[in-house]
């Protein structure tokens, strides 16, 4: 019988191959081909056979931070997810959710295991280059030394003391126009644009002009016909900001790339590349008018680096970078300096904007809350228009406990990739971790958790943040990681809490915040006509923003 040479191969290969992928399946029936096979750590639901999770994250995006809390209440204090590794397909990416108190405590306590990574880098690093966010080791170290200059003690009751109270004034002389006018305006949107100014004129020593006092500014009235709402109302908008905008979309992006083990390809078919592309070049050449500005005052005063500001006022975080040599003794390159500016722009915008806004939306849904806030900035301030400084903020432990309660529900950085430079064991699950895994942290899903709060853990409650005596709760930073914790503490805590406090009982002294346009299903990841079945008011991204923004109705008080 004259069989030919294809048919031969064809019917020894096709079943061969039909075997293997049957073993395989047997093997891996909800994990990614090849991952290891006995890690004592349960797996998480929703993972396909040969595939793992790596689907996943695009399925649960509108409410993924909520579907890692249903994980949690599921599986416990370590579970595992597996991805198939686009360029290493036998090496799968193994990666575990952390959600024990002493396991969190461990790996934040040690950064020179818990890193970064270059995989977190090759996600990031397009947009926070090099810098203290993105950086490792030696490199970490610079960086956060010469930042936490401009985060001393005495600065903060000065130089952002009073930058800080001149913001709020521009704050309310927007909201008062928006109150006169009867205008929606998008508080998220507003705040945001408050601490950029506030934050560019404090590190980098520029005005961003993102919101102003000026009348033609706040003239940005748009009657709007909402055919699906049946009605016409007026709207308040502001001038777009091109490196807020481009950064919102580079944000976006990156945050993608997250749940998207094959992102590069993703983004080079949907032409997202070029879109982070034009996004990166906008930033790049924001920051480089910044660094040639000051290059050129450095120049100018004779190489005196923080030239006329040195003895007259603080020097601007991009004036102790400049003063900065590499170890070679070079200076910092205008690359190096780009990724200063990034990094801390996109720390002090984000981050207090998005949160002020969550502490309104909940003050909004608690009157009596928002009462006592108001009542307690009128007892330590004494009038309507008296500004408040540094040691006011200090007394206003309700106001504080409003801001830390709003992170712990709602926390600006709700997850976070560790990368283990070495195997080592977590203390609190006695889990066994290889270099190379990913461990995810969760101050989001940590937030809600009975088993770290109590009983009433998603309930927001700012009692739970003060004593008796009044005076603020002291809570381990482990239990409660929305600044971080350990050696990479956040920088600006501090400076954060006292903005957030001087605008909260400035705007609450003068003006009633009722929300609008709250059931509209673009605010909402998973919108359901009634109420409570609601999920993910929040946007996904680096930081936790609010969805669609937070829309408001102001009205002026007496
Ligand atoms: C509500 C406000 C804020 C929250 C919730 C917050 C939260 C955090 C978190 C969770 C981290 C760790 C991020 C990570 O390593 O992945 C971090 C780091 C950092 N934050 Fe904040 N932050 C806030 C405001 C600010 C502000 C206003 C600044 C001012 C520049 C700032 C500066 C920094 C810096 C420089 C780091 C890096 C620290 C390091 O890696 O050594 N943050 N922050």
């Amino acid at each position: 019988m004259d069989v030919s040479l294809p048919a031969i191969a064809l019917s020894i290969l096709l079943p061969s191959a039909l075997a293997i992928y049957a073993i395989l399946v047997f093997l891996y029936p909800d994990t990614a081909a090849f991952s290891r096979r006995n890690r004592n750590v349960p797996t998480a639901s929703g993972g396909e056979s040969l595939l793992g999770h790596t689907r996943y994250g695009g399925k649960v995006r509108p409410r993924t931070y909520d579907r890692k809390l249903d994980i949690a209440r599921e599986f416990g204090d370590i579970v595992r997810l597996t991805f198939v590794n686009p360029t290493v397909p036998w090496r799968p990416v193994e990666q575990f959710y952390a959600f024990n108190v002493e396991d969190v405590e461990f790996i934040l306590r040690n950064p020179d295991i818990f890193e970064k990574g270059e995989e977190g880098r090759a996600v990031i690093g397009q947009l926070l280059g090099e810098g203290i966010f993105a950086a490792d080791g030696h490199q970490w170290l610079v960086a956060r030394k010469t930042a936490s200059n401009i985060f001393k003690a005495s600065l903060f009751r000065t130089h952002f003391s009073a930058d800080f109270a001149h913001q709020a004034d521009v704050l309310c002389s927007v909201l008062r126009t928006a109150a006169l006018r009867g205008s929606v305006v998008d508080l998220q949107d507003v705040l945001l644009r408050c601490t950029i100014d506030s934050f560019a004129r404090l590190a980098l020593g520029t005005d961003v002009g993102a919101l102003s006092k000026e009348p033609a500014f706040t003239n940005g009235v748009h009657r709007i016909q909402d055919a699906a709402r049946g009605e016409e109302y007026e709207r308040m908008t502001f001038p777009d900001i091109p490196f807020a905008s481009a950064f919102d979309t580079a944000n976006a992006i990156v945050n993608k790339r997250s749940s998207d083990p094959f992102w590069k390809w993703t983004e080079y078919f949907s032409g997202e590349d070029q879109k982070m592309l034009s996004a990166l070049r906008l930033m790049d050449d924001f920051a480089q008018t910044l660094i040639t500005k000051k290059r050129s005052e450095v120049q100018a005063s004779g190489g005196k680096k923080g030239p006329g500001l040195e003895g007259d006022g603080p020097l601007s975080l991009l004036d102790y970078f400049l003063r900065y040599e590499n170890d070679d003794g070079s200076e910092l390159t205008d690359r190096q300096m780009r990724d200063v500016v990034i990094n801390f722009l996109i720390a002090g915008r984000d981050t207090t904007a998005q949160t002020l806004s969550w502490c309104f939306w909940e003050l909004c849904h608690h009157p009596e809350a928002f009462a006592r806030l108001r009542e307690e900035a009128f007892r330590v301030l004494g009038s309507r228009n008296a500004q408040c400084g540094y040691d006011h903020t200090k007394e206003m432990t309700w106001t504080t406990a409003v801001f830390y309660e709003t992170l712990r529900l709602h926390p600006n950085v709700p997850t976070a990739n560790k990368i283990p430079a070495a195997d080592a064991r977590l203390p609190g699950t006695n889990t066994r971790i290889y270099k190379g895994d990913i461990i995810q942290l969760s101050s989001y899903v940590m937030g809600r958790l009975k088993k770290v709060w109590g009983e009433d853990a998603e309930v927001w409650r700012p009692e739970r943040w003060l004593t008796p005596a009044n005076t603020l709760v002291r809570e381990s930073p482990y239990k409660w990681p929305v600044f971080n914790a350990g050696p990479r503490v956040c920088l600006g805590q501090a400076m954060a809490t006292q903005e957030a406090c001087v605008f909260l009982s400035t705007v609450a002294r003068k003006f009633d915040v009722e929300l609008w346009g709250e059931d509209e299903p673009r605010k909402w990841g998973v919108w359901h006509p009634q109420e409570e079945k609601r999920e993910g008011r929040y946007s996904v991204g680096l930081t936790l923003g609010m969805r669609g923004g937070l829309d408001v109705k102001i009205r002026e008080r007496a």
